[in-house]
């Protein structure tokens, strides 16, 4: 470029400036980016609901986190968005097709027994039953999860909540840990169209190897899962040197624990290891499962977490003030889930709420103390403090090789 036509692009430049101030200022301003009180997105429908109560494994569970939910107002500060079945399309960015086409083909069947042996070979048996209208389930609470990533990605909303959300066992061809269709994988695909770094985040107890098998050899996508490790405890992965491969290598992070781990020592430790991960991989989106199976309480008998210790974690998290997508997943103690994501819906909001259970359909499961409460357990809390120190060192030297510069 001559000097000259250097200057006439500059004055060009400024004029075009002027026309784009101007137009700006005409517009409307649609979507105030920088106004805080964007409202929570809150993806429900009675039919989203009505379908996932038919788990046998979570019987009635979506229709009490909805009630208890409604039962305190929290839905008239959110912005409730009505979720849609995942198209085939969507599912098959992950899944493979012949595991798509056979839940397809034996969800509508009575007589299932006769795909016994294939059923077996995509892992639909013991912890993964077979049952009615099971593909419009998989395919109703993945589209929820779809629905509210693309809510983030619209910018209309800084946070997006799917309760029904969070199945992270699910693979790629078979189903797995009462885990069909891997929702939180679809959820991450959407948010790939628009954002370069991903964090993804797994409070349940359980590890998400679903989620992270997904995405172990990318630098694009950090998983870091806190869960029991245990020999012998489902599903058995998710080790210290559980680190990620190729490109992906320690873009992987797992926190392996133990037993009777309590909110004193969870929270403390996960916010440090996410304040890490904050700082050398730079997220630009966070995805955050909340599993409540690791509550006091829960039937799985492990930790003894309480609703605070998961909603300090999650409030840790807000406070980066990235787009954030909160997902479900674990949680057999239903009553205590409920508790626990009524809680973090509250505090996502930005809303309190009383102690006292609100009156509504299923106050009776709330006795004797119908209070909002989760509280620990005396139960022996394995995880010494040399235990814990270990785990946070290594991880944090695993995290410390990572770097989003130019290097
Ligand atoms: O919660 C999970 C899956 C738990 C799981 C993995 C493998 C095989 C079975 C299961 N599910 C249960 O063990 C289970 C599911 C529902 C209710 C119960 C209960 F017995 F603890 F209540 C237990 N992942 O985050
Ligand atoms: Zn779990």
């Amino acid at each position: 470029l001559g000097i000259n036509k250097l200057e006439h692009s500059t004055q060009s430049k400024n004029s075009v400036d002027q026309t784009e101030k101007q137009r700006k200022e005409k517009l409307p301003n649609i979507v105030d980016k920088k106004n805080k009180s964007q409202k929570v997105v809150y993806v429900y429908s009675k039919e989203l609901i009505q379908i996932c109560d038919q788990m046998q494994k979570i019987p009635c569970r979506a229709s009490m986190v909805h009630s208890l939910i409604e039962a305190y107002g929290l839905t008239r500060y959110m912005r409730v968005v009505e979720p849609r079945e995942a198209t085939e399309r969507e599912v098959l960015a992950f899944h493979d097709l012949d595991y798509i086409e056979f839940i397809k083909k034996i969800s509508n069947h009575d007589d299932s027994e006769k795909f016994e042996d294939e059923a077996t070979h995509y892992g639909l048996s013991y912890d993964c039953p077979l049952q009615q209208g099971l593909y419009k389930y998989a395919t109703m609470s993945s589209g929820a999860t779809i629905v509210a990533a693309e809510c983030l990605l619209q910018e209309t909303c800084k946070v997006a909540i799917n309760w029904c959300g969070g199945w992270h066992h699910a693979a790629k061809d078979h189903a797995s840990g009462f885990c069909y269709i891997n929702d939180i994988v679809l959820g991450i695909l959407k948010l790939k169209e628009k954002y370069d770094r991903i964090l993804y985040v797994d409070l349940d107890l359980h590890h998400g190897d679903g989620v992270e098998d997904a995405f172990s050899a990318t630098s694009k996508v950090m998983t870091v899962s806190f869960h029991k490790y245990l020999t012998g405890f489902f599903p058995g992965t998710g080790s210290l040197e559980d680190i990620g491969i190729g490109k992906g290598q320690y873009y992987t992070v797992n926190v392996p624990l133990l037993d009777g781990i309590k909110d004193t020592e969870f929270t403390p430790l996960v916010c440090r290891i996410l304040n890490k991960v904050k700082e050398t991989f730079r997220p630009e989106v966070v995805v955050c499962q909340c599993g409540a199976d690791g509550l006091a309480g829960d039937p799985m008998e492990s930790f003894n977490l309480t609703h605070k210790g998961l909603g300090k974690c999650l409030y840790f998290l807000l406070q980066w003030n990235l787009p954030t997508l909160v997902l479900g997943g674990g949680g057999y103690n239903l009553s205590n889930t409920a508790r626990c994501w009524a809680f973090l819906t509250a505090l996502a909001t930005g809303k309190q709420i009383p102690t006292e259970i609100p009156d509504h359909e299923y106050f009776i499961e709330y006795g004797p103390d119908y209070e909002l409460e989760v509280y620990p357990g005396n139960r022996k809390n394995h995880n010494t403090a040399h235990y814990l120190r270990q785990v946070y060192g290594a991880v944090l030297n695993n995290i410390s090789k990572i770097c989003t510069e130019k290097c």
